[in-house]
Parts: structure tokens; C-alpha cells; sequence
């Protein structure tokens, strides 16, 4: 029967549908699909399956194609970590900065749980190896030893305040949260949702369903044998940033990215050669995880190229002799202005448009702070010419604008779909507002965007519609626009920048 499900793909353990061979303990895994799984496991395994890699760990893969906008996996919590009520929030208020780290503890019914549930929570999740130094954590053991005192639910698990410092290392780093408060209580940990692995051009996305169950779905179509990812970051233009920056964000959640996109040359950074009129791209030392402490800031660890290398003459040049400090100011500046809520729209844009200028001189078109300065700017022009009865800028310069951006994508991010999504609708609602079509705003309908437009319409940007030479969307009535911090009727990571 195993065989049946698994033939010519892939080598199925004995015990398990679910996984691979090298998943050490597949049948634990089996057990627990079987009872978290939406739809029996035998169906699910056709498309999905867990793997053991030494970059990876265990990680989820496709077994077969998968196409875009299907559903890859629906399960519920192994479980939920609710918000605390008054007297727990109290009682944590004594831990200072630990509070949140712990918060957990306390946010799980451990009344409702069984001993095989907890032995799963523990035996299940990844841990990053770091979290086993404890030398470097007796306030943590400490402070856990104190919690099983004074919280009878907790010390009725059974656990040692070891076994409860490594649950909530192992909270920290598979947590499922969707920040809407209205999904506060779908909060938890997923035994199966946890083994998508991360990748700066994610191919999966996940939601909570009406119930609270986890489901991921496929936002572009997926070969057999490709690793299924999420962003870990969010999808908003958190991943248009250079390697660098999301290294930075990454090294919060323990470890280095070791996806395609990361292994590759940082296109998103080009800087103005100083020998040629060329661009250099920055050599990334190799860096791992081993310079990383369990607590503070990680990101200080993540070193940055010291040589790079120009694309043009070929020459090797120090970072000393490029535009650093500008790339700084600008890359904190630029998403700054992009965050502030719509009603100063138009000032932010006249703002955007002196940085995109500023950008493009100090460090060239091609430079994501410069990619973004553009987006940001068209967003901001789109809101004005909703709102306002004159307008500064020039329909050529927004079609100009929307061209840049739209071949900024294809060429540096080509696979991240939900950004380019997102820029495609902007350029389909200034059509909407300036006529032309969205070919004529840098998009061919057809090719290759057309595609992903359709699988993305048919999840999670439902109303959405490609017509002939235009994409048409709902409205959104102007009283919502007014509530949210950016666009109306964008697909909601517009607003995401973390
Ligand atoms: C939520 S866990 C994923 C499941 C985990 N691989 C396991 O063995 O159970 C996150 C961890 O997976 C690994 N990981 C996920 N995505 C990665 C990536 N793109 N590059 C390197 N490691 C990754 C890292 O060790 C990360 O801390």
C-alpha cells in the first residue's frame, strides 16, 4: 500500500506515508498527520511528504506538482497558545524583558492537553542547537523553575524547568500567529505547517481558516521534489531588501538563509563602480550560525561583504571605497515615508520623489532603496490622484515609474510572485484611474504575470479579475481606505513592512 502511494518518487519509511526514510522518526510524524490532518493522510502524501537534509533538517517537500492556489495542507494545532488572561499577565510582569518569552507558558489549557500531546510539543519541533548551552541561560532556567512554582497547571505537565525552557526555545521558533486580533485565539504550533521551510521567494503562503485551521497553499506552481517555503519575514517588501538586510532580519529567528535566492549573486545591491561605469555586487563572506548567542541582537553577528566585485571592469573593490553610509541612511529613510499613513500622501510623495532621485544618484537605479523609493512614490501618487483635486506629477513620469518598477522584478526578483502581484495591481488601478491598460504600465497581461495573476485570484485576492488587455478589482468603499495605513483594496502585505 505504501509503495502504491509513493512509487517512483521517493523511498517511504516503513512506517510512514508522511516522510522519507531519512525522517528518523517518521512514525511519531504518521501518528500525528493521522490525527491533525485535514483529509486522510494517503491523499495528502500524494503531493507532500517530509525529509530529513543536514542544511534543512526536516523539511517539506512536494512530492508531485502542485498547482497554483492549491491547498497543500489543512491541520489543526497540536496546540493553541491563547492570550493570557489578567492574572497571568500579572504574574509575568515580575520577568522584565523575559515576559515574552515566556507569555507562552502560561497561554497553553495545560488541563487539556495529554501526556502525548506534551511529549510531541517537545520531541516534534526544531530547537536551534544553540538553546541546548545553558550555561548561558540560568535566568531562563531560573525564571522557569519559578513558574512551575506558582502556576499549578504548569507543574501538573510533569516537566523539569529544562524540559520547559526548551518549549518555549521550540514556541519561539515555529510559532503560528496572524496579527489580527480577531485570530488571536488561532495562535499555536502545527506539527506538519512547521516543516516549511523559509525562502526569500517563498513558494507557499498560510492562512487560518474560519476554524482556526492552519492551511497552506501554493502561490505558484510547484515542481516535484522542490522544498515547500513561507517567508518567515512576511511577504511584503521586507523580501525586495538586499541578502544583507534579510540576513539581519533572519538572524532574530537563529539562522543564515540558505535558499537559491541567498546562495546567489545579491542582485537587489548594485552599487556605482568607482573604476568604470559598472555596478559591483558585494562577496559575502561564509558565514554560519556559530557566531550567534541565544539572547540579544543577532543581527550584529551577520558581517557584511568586505570585497566586491564589479560586473563591468571585473575589479575587486573595497567597501571603503563605496557609498555605505548613504545606503544606510537611505534603506532606513525610504520604507520610513513608505509606512506613514495615507492622509499625508501627498506630502510623501514629494518626499519619495526627492529620494528616488537622491537614491538613483548615490547608488544607481538598480539598488532596491532606490526600487523602493519608486513603488512607494507610484503608491503615493495613486492615492492622490484618488483624494486630490490637483496633482503634481506627470502621467508619463507615473508610466515611466511603473515600467522601472515592473522590470526592477522581473529582473532581480523574477520568483517572487506576490510582490509582483502587488505592483501589477498598482499599475491596473492607475490604469484605472489614468486609462491605457496595464500594458502600457509595464505589464503584458498574458505573459508571464498572467498566469500567477489567475492562481492568486483564485486564493487569497478573490474578486480580482484579468480582463483582456486589464486587470480589474474590487472597490473598496472610501470609508475603509481611510482606516488603513496603506493602499485601499491591495492585497493586505502592502501594509507588512516589519
Ligand atoms: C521552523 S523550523 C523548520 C523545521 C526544521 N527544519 C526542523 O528540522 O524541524 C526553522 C528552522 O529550519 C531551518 N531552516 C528553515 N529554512 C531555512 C533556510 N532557508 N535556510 C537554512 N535553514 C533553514 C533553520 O534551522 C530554522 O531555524
Amino acid at each position: 500500500m505504501f509503495v502504491a502511494v509513493c512509487c517512483g518518487v521517493s523511498r517511504c519509511s516503513p512506517m510512514s506515508l508522511i516522510c522519507h526514510e531519512s525522517v528518523r522518526n517518521g512514525d511519531h510524524f504518521q501518528r500525528w498527520a493521522e490525527k491533525r490532518l485535514r483529509g486522510s493522510v494517503q491523499e495528502v502524501s500524494k503531493s507532500f511528504e517530509l525529509r530529513h537534509s543536514d542544511a534543512l533538517g526536516v523539511h517539506a517537500v512536494a512530492r508531485s506538482a502542485i498547482s497554483a492556489g492549491d491547498l497543500i495542507i489543512a491541520e489543526d494545532a497540536l496546540l493553541r497558545i491563547l492570550p493570557l488572561k489578567d492574572a497571568a499577565r500579572r504574574l509575568l510582569e515580575r520577568f522584565g524583558d523575559l515576559e515574552g518569552f515566556l507569555q507562552p507558558a502560561l497561554g497553553v489549557d495545560w488541563g487539556s492537553t495529554d501526556k502525548e500531546v506534551r511529549e510531541a510539543a517537545l520531541e516534534l519541533f526544531y530547537a536551534h542547537p544553540i538553546t541546548e548551552r545553558r550555561s548561558q541561560e540560568s535566568a531562563h532556567i531560573t525564571a522557569c523553575e519559578e513558574l512551575l512554582q506558582m502556576w499549578p497547571p504548569l507543574r501538573a505537565t510533569g516537566w523539569s524547568p529544562a524540559q520547559l525552557l526548551r518549549f518555549l526555545h521550540i514556541v519561539d521558533l515555529n510559532i503560528h500567529k496572524d496579527e489580527r486580533p480577531s485570530h488571536a485565539e488561532f495562535t499555536g504550533i502545527f506539527v506538519l505547517g512547521s516543516k516549511f521551510s523559509h525562502s526569500c521567494e517563498p513558494n507557499a503562503s498560510w492562512s487560518f481558516d474560519q476554524r482556526g485551521r492552519l492551511q497552506y497553499g501554493a502561490i505558484r506552481p510547484i515542481a516535484a521534489g522542490e522544498v515547500l517555503t513561507f517567508s518567515y519575514v512576511g511577504n511584503g517588501m521586507n523580501l525586495i531588501t538586499s541578502t544583507l538586510v534579510r540576513r539581519q532580519r533572519l538572524a532574530t529567528l537563529c539562522f543564515i538563509c540558505r535558499c537559491e535566492r541567498c546562495k546567489g549573486p545579491d542582485l537587489a545591491r548594485p552599487l556605482p563602480c568607482p573604476r568604470c561605469r559598472g555596478e559591483c555586487l558585494p562577496c559575502y563572506p561564509d558565514q554560519d550560525e556559530s557566531g550567534f548567542g541565544i539572547h540579544g541582537s543577532r543581527c550584529d553577528a551577520i558581517e557584511d561583504a568586505v570585497l566586491w566585485r564589479c560586473t563591468g571592469c571585473e575589479a575587486q573593490v573595497p567597501a571603503s571605497e563605496l557609498p555605505l553610509q548613504a545606503e544606510a541612511e537611505l534603506a532606513e529613510l525610504v520604507p520610513q515615508v513608505m509606512q506613514a499613513p495615507p492622509d499625508s500622501a501627498s506630502e510623501d510623495a514629494e518626499k519619495l520623489s526627492k529620494l528616488r532621485v537622491k537614491a538613483a544618484k548615490a547608488l544607481g537605479p538598480g539598488h532596491w532603496a532606490c526600487f523602493l523609493a519608486t513603488f512607494a512614490w507610484l503608491q503615493k501618487c495613486l492615492v492622490c490622484l484618488r483624494n486630490e483635486p490637483v496633482i503634481t506629477f506627470s502621467e508619463a513620469e507615473l508610466h515611466a515609474a511603473s515600467v522601472e518598477v515592473a522590470r526592477w522584478l522581473e529582473v532581480v526578483t523574477p520568483k517572487n510572485v506576490e510582490q509582483r502581484l502587488c505592483a501589477l495591481f498598482m499599475a491596473a488601478r492607475l490604469a484605472r484611474q489614468l486609462g491605457g491598460g496595464v500594458r502600457s504600465w509595464g505589464y503584458d497581461p498574458e505573459c508571464p504575470l498572467g498566469e500567477e495573476l489567475q492562481a492568486a485570484t483564485r486564493t487569497e485576492l478573490r474578486g480580482w479579475e484579468l480582463k483582456e488587455d486589464c486587470v480589474v478589482g474590487p472597490e473598496v468603499p472610501q470609508a475603509n481606505f481611510k482606516r488603513l495605513k496603506s493602499l485601499p483594496s491591495g492585497p493586505p502585505f502592502l501594509s507588512r513592512w516589519v
